[in-house]
């Protein structure tokens, strides 16, 4: 495993200089969902003055970390499309751990598999399934930073799902999220193929960081946005434009949900 307490530290020496803020919970902002971030108050540090923090290359994924006495944001994370490393994909949630957050709310952009979802709605992620053929963990492991084989069984904290759904004025249908590594859309036949395995939602992040979040002992929930239908599904094609332009649609409401869950957690 690459020596993740060097990079913890690393951005703990580097965050020193730019904020005094040391937040509870972390947030990452999945594709097209960065504008959040801008309409929360807080410290705006953009990734290039972290050290070691990669810059994100994808559309709706701009690269700052916004910063409070009670949370953090992460406007941009990595994908293992985009060429990084597996070990750099997370770093995002290594960059949370350094600031000492211990619950971490992930969120994305996902193509909707079960017929009960539509483009717009949220989702909360019960579980997911790794397609990705590759796991941050694998190599030598640290035994101070978390155990060498992690459980992975609540790795979607369900005690935080309960009370998330309690808080809620509505129940959010709740889905399992299959992680691809992409960068190419699913084809129908591998979208049929999801559907029998078990998996409601697809995407192309939010695996890697939540085994690393679960391997660290935080405390962990995601959230999808179904931004279209999965390929198939309906009779069209897919874009990336399609993803940006629907989170942007539902851009309100899902930050409600958000600043919401954000609130609940805070005030434990
Ligand atoms: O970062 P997320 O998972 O929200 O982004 C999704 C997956 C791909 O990066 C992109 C495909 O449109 O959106
Ligand atoms: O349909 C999809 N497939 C994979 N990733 C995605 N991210 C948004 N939509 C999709």
């Amino acid at each position: 495993m690459a020596d993740y307490y060097t990079t913890i530290e690393a951005f703990r020496k580097s965050l020193e200089k730019s904020t005094e803020f040391r937040p509870r919970t972390g947030v990452i902002l999945g594709s097209g969902l960065s504008k959040i971030a801008d309409s929360l108050s807080g410290t705006a540090i953009d990734y290039s003055q972290i050290q070691g923090m990669p810059r994100p290359t994808v559309e709706g994924h701009r690269g700052f970390l916004k910063i409070s006495r009670d949370y953090a944001l992460l406007a941009g994370r990595f994908h293992y499309y985009e060429g990084h490393a597996i070990q750099d994909v997370v770093k995002p949630v290594l960059l949370l751990k350094a600031l000492g957050v211990e619950r971490l709310i992930v969120t994305n952009a996902a193509g909707g598999i079960n017929p009960d979802f539509e483009p717009g709605q949220i989702v909360l992620i019960r579980d997911h399934i790794n397609l990705m053929g590759a796991n941050p963990l694998v190599g030598p492991n640290n035994g101070d930073l978390g155990p060498r084989f992690p459980d992975m069984s609540d790795a979607y904290s369900r005690a935080l799902r309960k009370r998330i759904s309690a808080r809620l004025e509505y129940p959010l249908k709740e889905g399992v999220y299959a992680g691809l590594s992409g960068p190419c859309y699913e084809t129908p036949a591998e979208i049929r193929m999801l559907e029998k395995i078990g998996a409601d939602m697809v995407g192309m992040s939010t695996v890697p960081e939540v085994i690393m979040a679960n391997y660290l002992g935080m405390g962990t929930v995601g959230f999808s946005c179904i931004t279209n239908m999965a390929a198939g599904i309906l009779d069209q094609p897919l874009n990336h434009q399609e993803v940006i332009d629907t989170a942007a649609r539902v851009e309100t409401h899902f930050r409600g949900i958000v600043e919401t869950v954000m609130e609940l957690l805070a005030s434990e």
